[in-house]
């Protein structure tokens, strides 16, 4: 059975639809990334996860159970992160997490939570006093005590500077080593492709694009770029050229192979050097980049 399974789920406020029709299963030990602009539908997606918000229509399973009808079955294998506010502020780090632990049912150390996401040295500080990265982690820290099966993170690393973000992504990456199962969101790209195995990307409420990183990119051609040489290109190759800036000459290919090879040919014919000349296959970029623009 799947860890998480969404079916035809339907998400409102008011008469405004947030989430239209989404269907996806995660199952045990994968890494979903839930990707798209801003208002896409992302966080509402996940607080229906949660249970915090109940489908229009449509099911949402979490090991099989309802998130809402059964919430404690399902919370009790679950992490999440504490929604924005819900702190005490003049409770210290260590009183937050130790009420945190306490009001859960799963066993485990919380300095060593603490420990994982950097923050023993901020232990005795009050929350009103960390700086916002600092909180974010405290966040994370809470949804992985007790190594849950299932962890469910909304923007795990927003405003982490990149040492933390990369801490943050090597706890994870431990974590999902011993066996658990992530649902994230996130605007960095570069997190979804250190960590996921599977992205979807939303736009208004439906899934444009979903897969595997490999199948995402692969839907997008591949991108060959140079400086523009003073001598024209053959017409097979000036057919592919989409763009040029700043003297750079992007070429846009389903044919990485043989229209690179094609090009370094046509390059050796005529003695020329072609400056920065770098070649890749499709990206998780491009794919978001064609979803959102
Ligand atoms: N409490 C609310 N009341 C009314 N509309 C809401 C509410 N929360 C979200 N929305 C609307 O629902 C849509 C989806 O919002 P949601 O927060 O799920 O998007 P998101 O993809 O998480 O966006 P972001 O990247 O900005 O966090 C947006 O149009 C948003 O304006």
């Amino acid at each position: 059975m799947a860890v998480i399974e969404v079916t035809d789920l339907r998400c409102a406020y008011g008469d405004h639809l947030a989430v239209d029709g989404i269907d996806f299963t995660v199952e045990r030990g994968e890494v979903f990334a839930l990707l798209g602009a801003n208002g896409a539908g992302k966080t509402t997606t996940l607080e229906t996860l949660e249970g915090h918000q109940a489908p229009q229509s449509g099911s949402v399973r979490l090991f099989g159970h309802d998130p809402r009808g059964e919430r404690r079955t399902v919370r009790r294998r679950t992490g999440v992160m504490l929604q924005d506010g819900g702190f005490a502020g003049e409770l210290t780090v260590r009183e937050t997490a130790d009420l945190w632990a306490r009001l859960g049912t799963r066993k485990g150390d919380v300095t060593s939570d603490l420990e994982r996401l950097d923050l023993q040295h901020r232990a005795d500080v009050a929350v009103e006093q960390l700086s916002g990265g600092e909180k974010r982690r405290l966040e994370v820290a809470l949804a992985i005590h007790g190594d849950p099966e299932l962890l469910l993170l909304d923007e795990p690393t927003t405003g982490l500077d990149p040492e933390s973000r990369r801490r943050t992504w090597r706890v994870i990456a431990e974590l999902v080593d011993a066996g658990t199962t992530i649902l994230l969101t996130t605007h960095y790209l570069e997190e979804a492709e250190a960590l996921a195995n599977q992205v979807a990307i939303l736009r208004d409420g439906k899934i444009a694009v979903a897969g595997t990183l490999g199948q995402v990119s692969a839907q997008l051609p591949a991108r060959i770029a140079f400086r523009t040489p003073t001598v024209p290109l053959p017409p097979e190759l000036a057919a592919l050229r989409v763009d040029s800036r700043v003297g750079e000459l992007i070429l846009e290919t389903p044919h990485l192979q043989p229209d690179l090879a094609r090009l370094l040919a046509w390059a050796d014919s005529h003695a020329l050097t072609l400056d920065r000349l770098h070649a890749r296959g499709g990206s998780l970029e491009d794919a978001f980049m064609e979803v959102v623009a």
